[in-house]
């Protein structure tokens, strides 16, 4: 999908002992405060090569932007001035950014998760095939390693996925009679950890509120109405996963070091509107620049990693294009042998929205090196549909099993057989 040659710059910190991070990490957020929190133009190029000994620990990492969550409350023009200058990627933005300095309380919930999650990933294979997602219509459930790829080669990871809780009986009162009510449903919930439905239940939850926070700041940046786009979320089509990139075999780590492990997941944009990413120590998320660079997103305690999707990339006809990232396999040195829980939680239209452009005077869309052309990766006008197309696609024997009366033509729409509508 993405060019090898792009595939080249390792992140800047991937060799470091976990203090001297932690150390790096202080001295790039005392740089950023004294800064005030915008983004500081051209602070993304990160050096062709280093090492642990060449890096000055007074010197502040490269990293993306960092908006204050306090901002978002409390001053949404500021906030949606700086979500803007991060967004706007010719411009010197990253393209995405971090939510920095979460309360407490949702600081809490969130190291709770990434702890439950790891305690789930390290059940018995047996245990976790009991939410196996190829016995879920709706694409939910626990899927193992290799069952899902990216860009063309196997993803090096397992995960749970999760979507909005309904009931049958909730969705056959609301149904619009469309194709793609048939993602609306219930989740698989593993029995252990216990905490696990709870926790992930109150995180889609705030993740949700947020997110309506920051569609209504990135309104603002674009030179709308705050609420101009609330009503494509008047029901919306949550996604959310936990995470584990499980750490290379020894052998492969002797064999082909640290640079040539490979990914966790291949460069790809996410097809919603907004992800946010809750990740541990590790590290290995990065993304691509506008020159064709990959940036790591180092993780930064309190904080959740916001980066915009397909969704956005369509309605502002590319002037916030979509973020394109991608994982490598958790290093040894920094995942210590237990591997790298993420849990990113997927912000989506309400499944019945058909996504327009909007009207946006005087923008331009950037110029970027090393991203797919609308040709090459089409999105179909109704979200619905095309979360369905998506699905479709990636998981094709569960398509077939569950929706043995729909095929998928090739040009991504899902439709019925028999050709009815
Ligand atoms: O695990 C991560 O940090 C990123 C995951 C991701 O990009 C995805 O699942 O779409
Ligand atoms: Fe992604």
């Amino acid at each position: 999908m993405f060019s090898r040659a792009l595939h080249g710059r390792q992140a800047l910190c991937s060799g470091l002992p976990r203090a001297a991070k932690a150390l790096q990490r202080r001295a790039r957020r005392v740089d950023l405060d004294a800064a005030s929190f915008l983004p500081r133009a051209g602070s993304f190029s990160s050096p062709s090569s280093s090492s642990s000994s060449s890096v000055p620990l007074e010197v502040p990492l490269p990293g993306l932007p960092e908006l204050e969550h306090s901002r978002l409350l409390g001053d949404l023009p500021g906030f949606a001035q700086a979500l803007g200058k991060a967004c706007r990627v010719g411009d010197g933005g990253a393209g995405c950014f971090l939510v920095t300095g979460l309360p407490p309380r949702l600081q809490d919930l969130h190291e709770e998760l990434l702890e439950t999650a790891r305690a789930f990933f390290a059940r018995p294979a047996e245990e976790k095939a009991l939410v196996d997602y190829r016995q879920s219509p709706q694409f939910r459930g626990y899927m193992w390693q290799g069952a899902e790829n990216t860009a063309g080669r196997v993803d090096e990871r397992e995960q749970i996925e999760f979507g909005r809780e309904e009931t049958l009986l909730q969705i056959e009162k609301e149904a619009s009679g469309r194709l793609f009510d048939r993602l609306r449903g219930p989740n698989l919930w593993p029995q252990t950890p216990p905490t696990l439905r709870p926790l992930v239940t109150a995180w889609l939850h705030e993740m949700e509120e947020l997110s309506l926070g920051l569609t209504r700041a990135l309104a603002l940046s674009l030179g709308l109405e705050a609420e101009a786009l609330d009503h494509y979320f008047q029901a919306p089509h949550l996604q959310a996963k936990l995470v584990h990139y499980p750490q290379p075999s020894l052998a492969s780590y002797t064999a082909q070091g640290e640079d040539g492990l490979g990914l966790g997941v291949g460069a790809h944009s996410d097809s919603g509107f907004l992800t946010l990413l809750l990740q541990d120590e590790v590290g290995g998320l990065e993304f691509l620049d506008s020159s064709g660079g990959w940036v790591p997103a180092n993780p930064v305690k309190g904080s959740v990693v916001c980066n915009l999707g397909e969704v956005v990339q369509l309605m502002t006809r590319g002037v916030y294009p979509a973020t394109v990232h991608r994982v490598r396999r958790p290093s040894l040195k920094a995942s210590q042998g237990l591997g790298r829980i993420s849990a990113p939680f997927f912000w989506n239209p309400s499944l019945n929205q058909e996504i327009e452009p909007l009207n946006l005077p005087g923008a331009t869309p950037p110029k970027l090196v090393g991203r797919l052309g609308e040709s090459q990766n089409r999105m179909l006008r109704s979200y619905g549909m095309n979360a369905f197309k998506s699905l479709a696609r990636s998981h094709p024997t569960v398509f077939a099993r569950h929706h043995p009366d729909l095929t998928c033509m090739s040009d991504g729409q899902v439709v019925r057989r028999d050709g009815e509508r």
